[in-house]
């Protein structure tokens, strides 16, 4: 059993962005949503990060951080764990390996029980993090299936994500990467904005992530994800 085999959907939190006007960390985690992840591309430091996590670990969710770089991992009591990315379609292989090894050489507190590696395909070309990971979006699905199978059967991943952040990504490449995986994991983050979004990329994601939304929108639109995701795993799941 891990950790994220009963998630349906996660918030993932930037630090460096802001909440509604009026809206607080407490509302993000009564939204409905399953587990909280902090993480974000660009202009992420240690202070941001912990107020974050500090703020989220009061409730009863799962918080998680998800490093963008080596330099951004932060310890603390309040946190459950830490999702690794590793970037499978990296132009540079410094996203795959090398920053993962510059981070075992320097932080001394590694708690490897809590930490898990995510199988990441970037897919949308113009977000930070295709441009920072240099990464190969140009992909059909055959050959993103194709990522998604050598992550789980070449490397043991038990999380690949496929990330398509700042916009909503092409239901049928999650369907043809899920239908490759056996025991591993199937995240989708990009672009989920309302029920019908959230709906329909839980019919092969087994986990949907939604992030900007909770900045730009509130958390009332990420209730409303949260619905279509449990709605649609209700539909889909064996009774
Ligand atoms: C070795 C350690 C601790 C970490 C390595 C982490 C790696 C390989 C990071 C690569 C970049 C990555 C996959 C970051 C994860 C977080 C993420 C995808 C955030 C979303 O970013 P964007 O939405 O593109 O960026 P902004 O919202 O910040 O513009
Ligand atoms: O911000 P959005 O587009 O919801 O993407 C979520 C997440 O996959 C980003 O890493
Ligand atoms: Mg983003």
């Amino acid at each position: 059993m891990n950790p994220w085999d009963d998630w349906d959907h996660i918030v993932k939190i930037d630090p460096d962005k802001t909440l509604i006007d009026g809206e607080t960390f407490e509302d993000v985690c009564a939204t409905g949503t399953d587990a909280i992840a902090v993480g974000g591309t660009t202009g992420m430091t240690e202070e941001k990060m912990s107020r974050v996590i500090e703020a989220c670990g009061k409730y009863q969710l799962p918080v998680y951080i998800e490093p963008s770089h080596d330099g951004a991992v932060v310890h603390s009591d309040a946190l459950d764990g830490y999702l690794i990315p590793v970037v499978f379609n990296a132009g540079d292989v410094a996203w795959t390996t090398g920053v993962h090894k510059e981070w075992v050489r320097l932080d001394g507190d590694i708690n490897w029980e809590k930490t898990f590696t995510e199988a990441y395909i970037v897919l949308n070309p113009d977000s930070s993090v295709a441009t920072v990971t240099e990464s190969n979006c140009d992909l059909e699905a055959d050959e993103v299936a194709s990522y998604a199978e050598v992550a789980e059967k070449m490397f043991g991943q038990q999380i690949v994500y496929i990330e398509y952040s700042g916009t909503l990504g092409d239901p049928e490449i999650v369907q043809a990467a899920h239908e490759t995986l056996d025991t591993a994991s199937l995240f989708y983050g990009g672009g989920i904005h309302d029920y019908d979004s959230a709906h329909e990329m839980a019919q092969h994601a087994d986990t949907v992530i939604v992030g900007d939304l909770v900045h730009d929108e509130g958390v009332d639109a990420v209730r409303e994800t949260v619905k279509g995701a449990n709605d649609m795993k209700r539909e889909i799941r064996p009774s």
